[in-house]
């Protein structure tokens, strides 16, 4: 019989509204009704993609932090430390800069590898700050993100396909931004939507006509059974 192929999602800009934010809820369903496992793959602290799978009901299989933190269902691993990112934000604060997301900032509490600033600020003494640290920043088109270039999405598919057992020939990925280029080198069909950026859509093996949670629900309904 037939099965569904492993997917490898993206979650902003991917799983979105086509207005641009927010879950469309539209993916619920068939993300919990797929016949395979679904690897949410993100630049997201830990927590969100977890609750993303928690309230579709699917298992947890999670690369969150752009591959700094991976998590296989069984065994976290952390492939870099918050430290270093830490160390470049100081800086920044300390130049009369903000992080911008307000005084509890939840998008950075519960992060543990890396630290997202908000696109509305300026990069430039960042990207200065990052790189006097050896850190790089990359813009996702929903934040930018200090971070060492080492930890990427693509080793984290791999890492939980290696546990999980699923062949990355078999596995397809939708995905918008930079981050994703990994993900899209590490597995067997990958799928950019139509509102990606330059180097998602030359990474990526087709791109979509229709943007965000309609290019994945086409996506998904084209490859179900497929396997
Ligand atoms: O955290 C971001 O900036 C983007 O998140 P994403 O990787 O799920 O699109
Ligand atoms: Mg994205």
């Amino acid at each position: 019989m037939a099965a569904d192929p492993p997917l490898v999602l993206d979650i902003d800009g991917t799983l979105t509204r086509p207005e641009g934010w927010g879950i469309d809820s539209r993916v619920f369903d068939p993300l919990r009704e797929w016949d395979a496992p679904v690897v949410i793959a993100t630049g997201k602290a830990f927590p969100y993609p977890v609750a993303l799978c928690h309230f579709v009901a699917i298992p947890e299989l999670v690369v969150a932090e752009n591959g700094g933190v991976v998590y296989t269902g069984d065994d976290v691993f952390f492939t870099a430390d918050r430290e270093a990112a830490q160390a470049v934000t100081e800086e920044y604060r300390a130049a009369g800069y903000d992080l911008g997301w307000g005084d509890e900032d939840t998008v950075n509490r519960w992060r543990e590898t890396e630290i997202a600033v908000n696109l509305e600020q300026p990069i430039e003494p960042l990207r200065d700050i990052a790189a006097e640290h050896g850190l790089e920043v990359i813009d996702t088109g929903y934040a930018y993100h200090v971070k060492d270039a080492d930890p990427n999405k693509g080793d984290g598919v791999v890492t939980i396909a290696d546990h999980v057992g699923i062949d990355l020939d078999d596995c397809v990925a939708v995905g918008d931004s930079i981050n994703d280029v990994s993900t899209f080198e590490a597995v067997g069909r990958s799928f950019a939507v139509a509102n990606a950026d330059e180097p998602a859509t030359r990474a990526a093996d087709e791109v979509l006509d229709d943007v965000h949670a309609d290019a994945t629900l086409a996506v998904l309904e084209r490859i179900r059974g497929t396997k």
